[in-house]
This record gives C-alpha cells, structure tokens and sequence, in this order.
C-alpha cells in the first residue's frame, strides 16, 4: 500500500530530477564554498531550558491551507525577535507550498540557525541544502535505509550542519541512536497515515541515549503541550501550525519559551 510518506517522496524525487538537471553538483559545491560556515545549531538546541524551533509553514497534507505568509522573512524574523532557537523552512513544494526561495529569504533574515524541512533522500539534496545557507537537515528514518541514515548523517556533519533525525516508533528510535545520531526529533504525526499520537514522546524519550538532544515534533498547539513534553525531558519543540494560523506569532512564540522555562 502506498503511505503519504512514499507518495511525498515520489514527488520530491521527480522535483529533484529537475533541479539536477539545472544545477550540477560540482556547481554545487562551488556555491558551498562561497556561503559563511553553518551555525552550531547543536549547542544552542542543547542550552538549558527548553528551546524552540519555530516552522514557516504554509500548508500541509494533514491540514490543507494554513496561512499565506506572503513574506517569509518578516514572519522569521518576528519568531526570531520574539526568541525562537531556529527557524524551520519547509521548502517542499507540492504539498507544503515551499521553496528554496523561502529558505534563501530566510537565511538573509534572521541570525538563528535555519532548518531545511524536506524530505531527504540523496546527498544531493544536503549539498543544496548547505548552499542555500542551512544550518540543519531533517533526516527522517522511515524514509531512509540505515547505510543512507548513516551516510547523509555523516555528509551533514562534514558539511557543519546538524542533522535532526525524525523518529515515530521504537525500531526507527534504536536505528537513529544505531546510527549516531546526536538530535534526535520524536515526530508525534505518524507520517504514513497522519494521525497524531500525543504521547508518542513520552514512549520514545527514554529509549533515547542522555546526551542526545531530543525534539518533540508536531500537534503542539501551545504554552501547555510545551510544558507538558518540558516536562518529559525534552530539549526543544518544533511547532508550525499553532504559530502561522494563530493572530500574533511573537505571542505565541514568547508563550511556549516561558512554559518551556517554567
Ligand atoms: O504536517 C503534516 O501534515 C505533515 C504530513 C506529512 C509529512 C510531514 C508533515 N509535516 C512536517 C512536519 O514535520 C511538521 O510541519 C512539523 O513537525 C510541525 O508540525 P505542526 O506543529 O503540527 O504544524
């Protein structure tokens, strides 16, 4: 049966066959060489409290149309004023309405690490993604077999981008920590049938080596989801929906940090 993972990433792919004709890898690696080194996005998620990753986020398979975000840069920058730890780009296009322009307008905006939100599946991609100036990868283990988890998480690292490795069950947990994963991010969206499990951190947290940053992704809808996973042990949210389709992003951002410091 075909999941909505394997049907984004039929799609990503056919995207990629296109920009790979149209900018070559060597040409790749020039533009790498010419962009300022990657931010240490590791050591801020790990600073005490809890961080957050704050999600440009335009639309989504689960939820249709969520905002329109005319400008990228200026809703990254309000997260960013209001003291978000980095920025999510989601840069997919089909089904989230992004694009590398949103992360280059980003990257130009704000001086907090940036995460390239897509669906990675070559190397490729990684390049591209440091090109456009990201300081992040998401690498999602469900789409990934483990020499591909353990080759793009060490081209990542070679290329100075932290690599955020997305989990949803305990096997995809032990082959992250197989892996060596550092961050670790526990997706509460089962990315194969969308359903939200809120207590899928709470599951996961403690099969998590200490050490390993650890992320609780998606469904969080505000100041008491933060506290709740804060109190789980997590070292940082990512949230998208509950920021772009509320009336005042800087609110809700200030709101989940104090809960998260509470
Ligand atoms: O958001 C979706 O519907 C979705 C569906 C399939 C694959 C990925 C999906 N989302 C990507 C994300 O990781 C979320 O944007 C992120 O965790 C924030 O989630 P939320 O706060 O629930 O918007």
């Amino acid at each position: 049966m075909t999941t909505v993972l394997d049907a984004i990433v039929a799609g990503v792919r056919e995207d990629l066959a296109v920009r790979t004709e149209a900018v070559s890898q060597p040409d790749l690696e020039r533009r790498v060489a010419d962009v300022p080194a990657a931010i240490d996005a590791e050591e801020r998620l790990r600073a005490p409290g809890l961080s957050l990753i704050a999600e440009v986020k335009r639309a989504s398979p689960s939820k249709g149309e969520l905002a329109e975000i005319a400008d990228p840069a200026a809703l990254a920058a309000t997260y960013a004023s209001a003291g978000a730890t980095a920025i999510s780009v989601l840069t997919e296009q089909r089904r989230f309405r992004g694009s590398l322009d949103d992360l280059d307008s980003v990257r130009a905006a704000v001086q907090v690490p940036v995460l390239r939100k897509d669906f990675m599946v070559t190397d490729y991609q990684l390049w591209e993604a440091r090109a456009h100036g990201a300081d992040i990868i998401l690498l999602i283990v469900a789409s990934l077999t483990d020499a591909e988890l353990v080759r793009m998480h060490g081209l990542a690292r070679e290329l100075g981008m932290t690599a955020l490795v997305e989990v949803h069950d305990e096997g995809e947990t032990q082959r992250a920590v197989d892996a060596g994963a550092s961050v670790i991010g526990v997706n509460a969206r089962n990315l194969k049938t969308l359903e939200v499990h809120r207590d899928t951190f709470s599951r996961l947290a403690p099969l998590i080596p200490p050490g390993v940053v650890k992320v609780a992704e998606s469904g969080i809808s505000g100041a008491d989801d933060a506290a709740m996973y804060a109190a789980q042990g997590a070292d940082a949210v990512l949230v998208g929906e509950a920021l772009v389709s509320g009336p005042d992003p800087a609110a809700a951002v200030r709101d989940i940090l104090a809960a998260g410091a509470a």
